[in-house]
């Protein structure tokens, strides 16, 4: 028996290898971008892909090769397949808006994100996408987010309180030094649960429930271990298979991605109950009448949209996985790098209190700001703007050409033949990264101080040549078909936050500085202290309460 399994395993270990090998002289023979430049391969095994997720910060080696190569080149990934890399804002315009669904997600952030997601909108492609999206939108629509802004400001006056009492209540005059990357998610992910499901995450009540539990253990998976060299071999090595094989291999998840089935079915099993404990305490239907939350209005337009259209239960219960997870660690890890830039800027932290208070003496020191309160701020909404823009915490996406296709350029490349060239021919299967914090910084687009710190350059926004995006111009919240749905929730969630936490506290560098924090690339970008890496995840300010 245990030779038959032995003889089973070699002849398993024998196959792969020889597809590997194949895979390498097949693509070193067909590569199918040897008409770009690039930079040179430091590993034949790993191409580019270890550097490029080992480097200190997130684009500091694609800036480099954009400054060399152009804002369009060929990179090598894992067993010598060559990537697309852009930063061309036309050519990005293409691949997202132009192009509908003809650039769908790379393979393998297809074969994660359903392990991860379930059938949820993050995983779903071509129809299906359509579908689901169409089915999601009412949730996300202006007038519906309008109803989560008391959410939002009461969370984050409970964190004001929990701080003021707890945190520096010994050094209420002095202020203390507290690391924000701890406790922004936890008031992000209690408003995602309210918000979204009806659920109470009790995060910043520092309560256990079984799915935030779970939660914190995939939180490193998603992040550190993104860097591992097993891992991302493994995942080149599924990606490259035929589809149905690479689906197959999927039905053996690592380690880590047990961890990520684990929780995409703990929160469809909770979001199910959530759900019928709602019906059950008053009338099915009658029940979602009045529910605001994005699961109860999901199935409200569910059960209006024609059948056939019709979300099945797993596709609406994968939603739940896929909202906690999409929009919770994003807003909070976009908070805390605007409060580490206006750490860095104290000019610019007390301009924005003196809006805060001119808002206060019109509407009253007691009244909650309004959305349109908010956005008459005009200092406040440009230091949001910098801040995504210079800090994308999704610094790329991957795409793969859905069939032979000519990507257009805005800024003309030099190919290896010496020849300018404005167009990008790619054929079927082309792995595309579009580095999305590169796209942010381009100096043709944003100016000559696109990689400073200057929230005056949307105070006085020229008119671009290329519209990208679906706010301010900028890339990070994607663009065309799957940009983010959750962008306007994100942006209003991002003004109460912070207006409630500018209000009451100043934030300043703490005695080691600000110099040494790393926008780590892993997977999101993750703020870390250099050469402290194992000290993990890490935003500390030096936070006082203001008189
Ligand atoms: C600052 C905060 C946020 C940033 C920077 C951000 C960024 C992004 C990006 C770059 C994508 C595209 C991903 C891809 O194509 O693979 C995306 C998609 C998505 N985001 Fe966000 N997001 C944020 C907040 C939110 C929030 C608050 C929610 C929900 C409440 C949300 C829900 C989603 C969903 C459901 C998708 C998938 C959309 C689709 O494929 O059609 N996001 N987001």
């Amino acid at each position: 028996m245990l030779g038959s399994l032995s003889r089973s395993a070699l002849a398993l270990l024998f196959i792969s290898s020889a597809y590997i090998l194949f895979g390498f002289v097949y693509r070193y023979y067909k590569r199918s971008l040897k008409f770009l430049r690039g930079p040179p391969r430091p590993s034949l095994l790993f191409g580019n892909d270890y550097e490029l997720v080992h480097q200190e910060e997130v684009g500091l080696l694609e800036t480099k090769w954009f400054n060399e190569y152009g804002t369009a080149f060929r990179t090598s990934s894992c067993y010598g397949e060559d990537t697309l890399m852009v930063a061309d804002p036309r050519a990005i315009q293409y691949v997202f808006h132009t192009s509908s669904y003809r650039f769908p997600k790379s393979r393998d952030s297809q074969q994660i994100t359903k392990m991860l997601f379930g059938r949820g909108i993050v995983w779903a492609e071509g129809e299906v996408h359509n579908r689901q999206r169409k089915a999601l939108n009412p949730a996300f629509s202006a007038s519906q987010l309008r109803q989560f802004l008391g959410l939002f400001q009461r969370s984050t006056a409970r964190l004001a309180s929990v701080w003021k009492q707890e945190e520096l209540a010994n050094n209420l005059e002095s202020g203390k030094v507290i690391n924000v990357t701890h406790w922004l998610p936890k008031i992000t992910l209690d408003v995602i649960g309210q918000s979204a499901f009806n659920y109470d995450f009790g995060a910043l009540d520092g309560r256990a429930n079984e799915l935030g539990e779970i939660f914190k253990h995939i939180q490193p998976i998603l992040t550190i271990d993104v860097l591992q060299k097993r891992l991302m071999l493994w995942r080149a090595f599924r990606r490259s298979m035929p589809v149905r094989l690479g689906d197959f291999l999927c039905r053996f998840p690592t380690k880590e991605e047990r961890r990520f089935k684990e929780f995409s079915i703990t929160s469809k099993k909770i979001a199910k109950e959530v759900f019928s404990d709602a019906s059950k305490e008053t009338n099915g239907e009658e029940d979602l009448k009045g529910a605001k939350d994005v699961l109860s209005v999901l199935l409200r337009s569910n059960m209006t949209a024609d059948p056939k259209k019709a979300l099945d239960e797993d596709e609406v219960l994968s939603q739940m996985a896929t909202i906690i997870l999409a929009g919770h660690e994003t807003t909070a890890s976009t908070t805390s790098w605007i409060l580490y830039e206006l750490g860095r800027s104290l000019k610019d932290q007390s301009r924005i209190y003196e809006e805060i208070q001119e808002l206060r003496n019109r509407i009253g020191a007691d009244a909650d700001p309004t959305g349109n309160d908010y956005d008459s701020m005009p200092f406040f909404n440009a230091v949001i703007k910098e801040a995504l823009r210079l800090h994308p915490i999704v610094p790329a996406l991957f795409r793969q050409a859905g069939s032979e296709d000519v990507i257009p350029l805005e800024y003309p490349v030099i190919a290896e033949s010496g020849e300018e060239i404005s167009q990008i021919p790619v054929s079927k299967g082309q792995r595309i990264m579009v580095a999305i914090s590169v796209y942010n910084r381009l100096t043709q687009v944003w100016g000559k101080d696109a990689n400073e710190w200057n929230p005056e350059r949307f105070l006085h926004e020229s008119k671009k040549d290329i519209n990208l995006g679906v706010y301010a111009n900028l890339m990070t919240f994607s663009a065309g078909v799957r940009a983010c749905i959750g962008w306007r929730f994100a942006l209003m969630e991002l003004q109460a936050i912070l207006f409630g936490l500018l209000e009451n506290f100043e934030f300043t560098p703490g005695p080691d500085g600000l110099d040494d924090i790393q926008r780590v690339p892993a997977g999101l970008m993750i703020p870390m202290r250099k050469g402290r890496w194992q000290e993990g995840i890490q935003m500390p300010l030096h936070v006082r309460v203001r008189n």
